[in-house]
């Protein structure tokens, strides 16, 4: 983390480090002053160099190497450079190391320079402010988030502000309530937007407690004056009141939007004129999904950290990265209201019955990412070559346009119609580019040829100038030949000395007298004549004349294409969600996906369900139905390890969210009622960073489960309690499985190798047992997947740990030791019978299960075995036989 000191610091600073510098130095320091947390690279001739902390901190992290480069105030200069040419590779390095990079240019002559030639940072890359194409990833996002909290009697309120610079979308939020629950909800935002750098007041510490992994840069207090943070979102969008986006009565939120537009101005040097719209979330617009939940059912990333296999990579059939960064944030988002999902259900289905996938998909390839482009106008940063690619995708619209109508009836108001009038041809726009923009502009513009012939009259003609040279060249070479007789003479052009005539040294006796020597080299004299040297005059600024035309053009071209942001801005907005919608179809039908049915009535029944992800990475899927109502409210499911809860389980929540996110679901039918929130508390992992062991994450997460789920809540609980003693574990399942029951009453499904909660039912008839079937063949276990009524009744552990090569010794060692605790768990109270009542005190608690058999026979039948003479089958056979005469 940073501080940014105040300018009085900050010009302390500078005056105590620049005594005795040398007068690049003092220069330099002097910028490093005022940049003093981030990487300064300070241009020098072809060179960026770093010095000091800067050059070692570049030097360890790009990998490059540390020099010293003489000394300045007694103490030698580190140094570490990178080729001008080649910034934006490193830059894009440190960015995602989360460094913030300041770039300062040589902006004086160095011809007329006395000391150094002046220098000014003209470009500042920080994680959460890029815009270049080169240094953001394609696929996602990088907003910068800025977070105000104020605290009245006891009461926090926390305002979010964030930005995604490279598409212009600002998005305010705000919450309150007593600080733990405020800076636990902060928590769960974070994780949702996923911001790449973070901006707080330098004062404000509680609440970051428990985040500290993106980038985060303090910044004074005052940045974040609720006062001032209104009316800078009014001069920002130009307008005189907020109500029309939703946003009055909020305060927090508007001081950090303050310090967000403040700091990313302050980034970019000017202002940002493609921010023309807030939106307001509030917290019942999305379906909520705690960080654990995100993690769990892998959206966008697996529980490992990689990229695929998850369900964005798995639905990412999007031709443009607008698309795939729309399906990003769907997945993410899903929406509460069933509406906005039902007209995305209603759009594929049109796409998949108008077979309109192959050929948009085809068309969709051919457009660029119109939404950074239109960023990059905005902000002054365009290359030439963006504007060529915008101006061949503006030309795929029409084409595109024509492929959705066909997918409605003309006069019906749904989601492709919309999509189809975002999308309409902004003629003037694209008339503007096909007339300035050469076919195939070079990279810069100080490269020249930028614009098209016949665009601008005195480009042409200076255009002309040069390179009618040629010709002209040409046609002297030829004249100067006849008038000397020498007939091996050249008129040719060379960077350093220009045009000029070459002769060779044996025919330097008919050189005629207007030549004057221009250059003398080993075989051959060059000459240059006054006719020469007028045309090198013409010629040479004529070229520099259309290169500063050109430059002037570009920048009244931006300055031309600024009116049309808002219009470019709808088209990408439109043309994300058509390519968002097709890839959806495509995966829909190439797998057999169905419609979801979303209606009021609490429930949801899917009928033969498959795990989208799994169901792709193997040969034979077990499709499994699942049906919870306000009758059935929690699944106790039961069955061996590997035997498919933990894909059952998440295949519901996957089907439900997926669902809501509009897309169709893997099952051949799904009914689902309202949902509120996704739960889920899978998997035991140790968060050992912050310093919490597996059984303290998987009672958090269990608390925030008990605290947060309601009647519309879907919940997954795998396993809970196994992270601490058998005894303590059962207990606290069977407490937090009666919880969900009577009091959230949410729908849960509840996985668990606790036997005893299988008799849950019995006194809870909203609960119900199913479990995942399995067959004994010969010594080893067969897994079934599917789904079945009622317990599962054995556990197979000892035949898993043999599937999965546990030595034959240690297997023998467990089946005898298991016999033993069997035998004991029949004399003892409490028992360690897996199939016994829980020592829970439960005013609902099952009594024990009492044994039937006398205590006698049992014990005559024990100490009849030899467990050292038994295989393992007899084992097992006497194991069943001692189960029977204690049943
Ligand atoms: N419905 C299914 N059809 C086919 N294969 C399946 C199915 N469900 C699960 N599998 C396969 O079984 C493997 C184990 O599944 P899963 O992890 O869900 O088991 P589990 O019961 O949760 O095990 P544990 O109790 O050890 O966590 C999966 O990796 C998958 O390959």
């Amino acid at each position: 983390m940073t501080t940014v000191p105040n300018e009085i610091n900050a010009a302390a600073a500078k005056n105590s480090a620049t005594e005795k510098h040398t007068p690049m130095m003092v220069q330099y320091l002097s910028i490093k002053a005022e940049y003093p947390t981030m990487l300064v690279f300070y241009r020098m001739g072809d060179f960026y160099e770093l010095f000091f902390e800067d050059a070692e901190k570049a030097a360890r992290i790009l990998g490059i190497t540390l020099t010293a480069r003489g000394s300045s105030n007694g103490e030698p200069i580190k140094m570490a450079g990178v080729p001008f040419h080649s910034l934006d590779p490193y830059l894009a390095k440190l960015v995602k190391m989360g460094e913030s990079c300041a770039i300062a240019e040589q902006i004086g002559d160095p011809a007329t320079s006395k000391g150094p030639v002046e220098r000014k940072v003209v470009r500042v890359v920080t994680p959460g402010t890029l815009t270049d194409a080169d240094l953001l990833p394609e696929k996602a996002e990088r907003p910068l988030l800025a977070v105000c909290t104020l605290t009245q009697r006891k009461v926090v309120t926390c305002g979010l502000a964030w930005l995604s610079l490279a598409s212009g979308a600002l998005r305010l939020t705000e919450f309150s309530g007593e600080a733990r629950s405020v800076a636990a909800r902060l928590a769960q935002e974070l994780e949702r937007i996923a911001p790449a750098e973070v901006l707080r007041a330098d004062c404000d510490h509680d609440l970051f407690e428990d985040y500290a992994t993106s980038h985060t840069q303090h910044v004074p207090e005052w940045h974040f004056d609720v006062i001032k943070g209104h009316k800078s979102l009014l001069d920002q969008l130009g307008v005189a009141t907020l109500s029309g986006f939703g946003a009055d009565g909020l305060g927090a939120a508007f001081g950090a939007a303050g310090a967000l537009l403040r700091y990313a101005q302050s980034t970019q040097g000017r202002g940002l004129q493609h921010v023309k719209s807030v939106a307001v979330e509030s917290e019942n617009e999305f379906i909520g999904l705690d960080p654990a939940t995100r993690r769990n059912l892998e959206l966008t990333e697996t529980i490992r950290g990689l990229e695929s296999p998850t369900l964005f990579s798995l639905l990412d059939h999007c031709r443009t990265a607008m698309g795939s960064r729309l399906l990003r944030h769907w997945l993410h988002h899903p929406r509460r209201d069933q509406a906005v999902a039902r007209a995305r259900h209603e759009a594929i289905a049109a796409l998949a019955e108008f077979d309109a996938t192959g050929q948009l998909s085809a068309t969709l390839a051919q457009v660029p990412d119109i939404e950074r482009i239109t960023t990059r106008i905005a902000l002054l940063s365009a290359r030439p070559r963006d504007l060529a690619s915008l101006r061949d995708g503006l030309k795929q619209l029409p084409s595109l346009t024509r492929q959705v109508a066909r997918c409605f009836v003309p006069g019906d108001t749904c989601l492709l119609r919309e999509i189809h009038d975002d999308l309409a041809t902004p003629d003037a726009c694209l008339d503007l580019l096909v007339r300035a923009v050469a076919e195939e502009p070079a990279a810069m513009v100080r490269d020249g040829g930028v614009f098209a012939r016949g665009f601008d009259a005195e480009l042409d003609e200076l255009r002309a100038l040069s390179e009618n040279a040629g010709q002209f060249l040409v046609d002297l070479e030829a004249r100067e030949r006849a008038r000397t007789g020498i007939a091996n003479l050249r008129v040719e052009f060379n960077k350093v000395h220009g045009f000029y005539i070459e002769v060779t040294n044996g025919q330097a006796d008919k050189v005629p007298d207007d030549y004057r020597r221009r250059q003398t080299l080993k075989n051959c004299e060059r000459y240059i004549t006054p006719e020469l040297k007028a045309f090198e005059d013409k010629a040479l600024s004529a070229q520099d004349k259309a290169l500063a035309r050109e430059k002037l053009l570009y920048d009244q071209l931006l300055a031309d294409l600024a009116p049309h942001i808002a219009c470019l801005q709808t088209i990408a907005r439109g043309l994300a969600q058509i390519d968002t919608l097709v890839a959806l179809t495509t995966h829909a039908v190439q797998h057999n996906w169905c419609a979801p049915q979303l209606v009021g009535d609490p429930c949801l029944a899917i009928d033969e369900g498959r795990h989208p992800v799994v169901e792709n990475q193997i040969e034979r899927f077990i499709a499994n139905d699942c049906k919870l109502s306000n009758e059935r409210r929690l699944l106790l499911i039961t069955g061996p390890n590997m035997g498919g809860k933990s894909t059952f389980m998440r295949q519901v929540a996957l089907i439900t969210l997926l669902a809501y996110v509009g897309s169709y679901v893997p099952a051949t039918s799904a009914t689902i009622g309202p949902i509120d929130r996704i739960f889920t508390r899978i998997g035991a992992s140790d968060d050992l960073a912050n310093g919490r062991s597996t059984f303290m994450v998987e009672m958090t997460e269990s608390a925030a489960i008990l605290n947060g789920a309601t009647e519309q809540s879907l919940v997954l609980m795998d396993e809970v309690g196994r992270g601490t003693s058998t005894f303590d574990g059962l207990a606290l399942a069977w407490a937090i499985a009666r919880h969900l029951i009577d009091t959230s009453k949410s729908f849960t499904l509840f996985a668990t190798h606790y036997f005893e909660l299988t008799q849950l039912p019995e006194n809870h008839p909203s609960a119900v047992n199913v479990h995942l079937s399995a067959v004994e063949h010969k010594d080893s276990i067969v897994f079934l997947h599917a789904v079945q009524d009622g317990p599962a009744s054995q556990s197979y552990g000892l035949q898993v740990a043999q599937l999965a090569g546990v030595p034959p010794g240690v297997i023998k060692a467990a089946r005898r030791h298991l016999a033993r605790l069997e035998s004991q768990a029949l004399d003892a109270t409490p028992q360690l019978d897996l199939f016994a009542a829980p020592s829970v005190e439960s005013d609902d608690a099952p009594e024990p299960v009492a044994a039937t058999t006398e205590p006698s026979a049992l014990l005559d039948l024990l100490s009849s075995i030899d467990p050292d003479a038994l295989t393992p089958r007899e084992a097992l056979e006497r194991l069943y036989e001692l189960k029977r005469l204690a049943a």
